[in-house]
């Protein structure tokens, strides 16, 4: 693996991206720029096992160099599972297929170059169980991401699965100062200088911008997924799943994938807060509060 010394001369000439040279050193870069990278993957495949059937069909939309359908592929084989990478980077899909032939996957995992704010996307997940969306949604203008999330939602069928990983942003701007700067700790304890971590920071400006948990979760909520849920965070970032309910053969009410759909129908006198939550016991569920759009806090976002 090629080390990240990208911006280790602290020098910015162009804006952030994911050219020739940044595929070079991504796995790199992503392993000690994203705080537990690989516990997401795995906790992304332990998902799986449970909530999906065997031989779906996974899409990861922002693939880069095939990391995660790679490790998802070496952890889920007996799941007989088909890998669909797509990116619009030419260099991380040249990486990302000759990893796969490396690892002896190309008969598994195949990749495309496609970008994936394009209409025709809908079209590319026809037949998509599974779709996967690694700190990808912040590369998209804030201004898509709604219509790009309708989009997943509306190609996944009952019972599909959409898995979010971003970079988040905090509306407390105390709050949101100390997440950076930890953020940045962990960047020095990964082997960064002060320069790069700076650099790098003004690289990105503009071009990577987060969003609040809430946010994140209002998109995925209102493209249709009933039943969203962060399942991982660690301080400025965050992985979200998002389930489309199942139909019920008993009435035309939606009931989940999982085991707690018959108690559902159901009207419990008790119920036990560990394991069922007050929406499905009777309860009215809380309401996500509207994303306060503006003022977004200052300053900078990475
Ligand atoms: C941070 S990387 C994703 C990392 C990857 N998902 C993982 O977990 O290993 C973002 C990727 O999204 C791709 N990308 C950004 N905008 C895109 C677009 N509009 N269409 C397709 N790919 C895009 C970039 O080329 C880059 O490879
Ligand atoms: O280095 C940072 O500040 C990051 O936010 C890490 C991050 C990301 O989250 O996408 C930024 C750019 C690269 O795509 C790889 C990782």
């Amino acid at each position: 693996m090629n080390n990240d010394k990208l911006y280790r001369s602290g020098k910015v000439t162009e804006d952030f991206s994911f050219n020739d040279k940044v595929a070079e050193v991504f796995d790199d870069m992503l392993d000690r720029s994203v705080p537990h990278y690989r516990t997401v993957i795995t906790t992304t495949a332990a998902m799986i096992r449970r909530l999906a059937k065997p031989e779906s069909v996974i899409y990861d939309l922002g693939c880069s160099t095939g990391s995660t359908l790679l490790e998802l592929a070496r952890l889920l084989p007996d799941m007989n599972l088909r890998f669909i990478g797509l990116d619009n980077a030419p260099a991380m899909l040249d990486k990302a297929r000759r990893k796969a032939e490396m690892f002896g996957k190309s008969a598994v995992i195949e990749f495309h170059q496609q970008d994936i704010t394009d209409a025709k996307l809908s079209t590319t997940l026809e037949g998509a169980d599974i779709i996967l969306c690694n700190y990808t949604l912040q590369f998209i203008r804030p201004m898509l991401r709604q219509e790009f999330i309708n989009r997943l939602s509306a190609s996944l069928p009952a019972g599909g699965l959409l898995f979010v990983s971003e970079k988040i942003i905090s509306n407390h701007s105390r709050l949101n100062r100390t997440f950076i700067d930890l953020y940045h700790d962990f960047k020095r304890d990964q082997g960064y200088s002060e320069l790069e971590i700076a650099a790098k920071r003004e690289a990105l400006e503009n071009i990577l911008i987060p969003f609040t948990p809430e946010e994140n979760i209002s998109l995925l909520k209102k493209s249709g997924f009933q039943e969203v849920e962060m399942f991982f965070r660690w301080i400025n970032f965050a992985s979200f799943v998002a389930l489309k309910k199942k139909r019920s053969k008993r009435n035309s009410s939606f009931y989940s994938a999982g085991s707690v759909g018959a108690t559902a129908c159901r009207a419990p006198t008790f119920f036990n807060r560990q394991t069922v939550p007050a929406s499905e016991a009777g309860h009215p569920s809380t309401p996500f509060p509207e994303p306060r759009r503006s003022p977004r806090p200052a300053p900078a976002h990475n």
